[in-house]
């Protein structure tokens, strides 16, 4: 089941793989947080990635989805975020993280992870998180612009 655990990543080692839209706006929101970045990719397919500060990147890396290597690439990681558009890969990857206990984000699955990203809503004073527990989490949308409401409102 999923509980709600608020997580300082300051400074935490986060790996993400691949280069894409959906590895672009995860990499972003981690770095908002602090987190000390690697992408490995076989292809930066977003360019704006190569823009990010403070981000480690080693292009031109094609994962072989075998465990081996798998475990190899992330053992020394905090937090993995598998963001390829190979959903067996993410799948393998998602299991040998989770075996070593390593926090593991798989992009291409609902519930194939040990840990989700959830819709954010902040201010200054609180920061709530939103979650679906992978149901639908397209829904948060409406939900996080109701919640702003309420934010906007206690703030005055
Ligand atoms: C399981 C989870 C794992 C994870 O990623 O952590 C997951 C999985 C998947 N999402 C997919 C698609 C999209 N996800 C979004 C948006 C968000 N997704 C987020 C979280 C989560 N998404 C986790 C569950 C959290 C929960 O249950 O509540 C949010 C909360 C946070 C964030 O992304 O940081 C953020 C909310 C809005 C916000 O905060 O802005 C949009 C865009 C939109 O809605 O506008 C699209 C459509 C893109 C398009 O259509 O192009 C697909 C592909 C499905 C398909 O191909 O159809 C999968 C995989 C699957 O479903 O199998
Ligand atoms: N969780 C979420 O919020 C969302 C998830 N998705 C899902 O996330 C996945 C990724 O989506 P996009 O970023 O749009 O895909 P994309 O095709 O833009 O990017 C995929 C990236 O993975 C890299 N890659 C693929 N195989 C690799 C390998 N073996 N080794 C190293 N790098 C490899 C590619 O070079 C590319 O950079 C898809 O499965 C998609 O359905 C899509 C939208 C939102």
């Amino acid at each position: 089941m999923w509980f709600p655990l608020f997580i300082n990543l300051e400074n935490k080692k986060v790996l993400v793989i691949g280069g894409g839209k959906v590895a672009l706006k995860k990499i972003k929101k981690v770095l908002e947080y602090g987190a000390d970045v690697t992408v490995v990719t076989d292809n930066i397919k977003e360019q704006s990635i190569l823009e990010l500060k403070n981000l480690k990147i080693e292009d031109n890396k094609k994962i072989e989805n075998n465990k081996d290597e798998i475990e190899k690439l992330v053992k020394d990681f905090f937090l993995v975020i598998s963001a390829t558009d190979d959903e067996q890969l993410n799948e393998n990857i998602a299991q040998v993280c989770d075996s070593k206990e390593i926090l593991i984000n798989n992009a291409s699955s609902k519930t194939k992870m040990n840990a989700m990203f959830g819709g954010i809503v902040k201010n200054s004073e609180f920061q709530i998180a939103i979650s679906t527990s992978g149901k639908n989490c397209k829904r948060s949308r409406a939900m996080k612009s109701e919640i702003q409401k309420v934010l906007d409102k206690i703030e005055k």
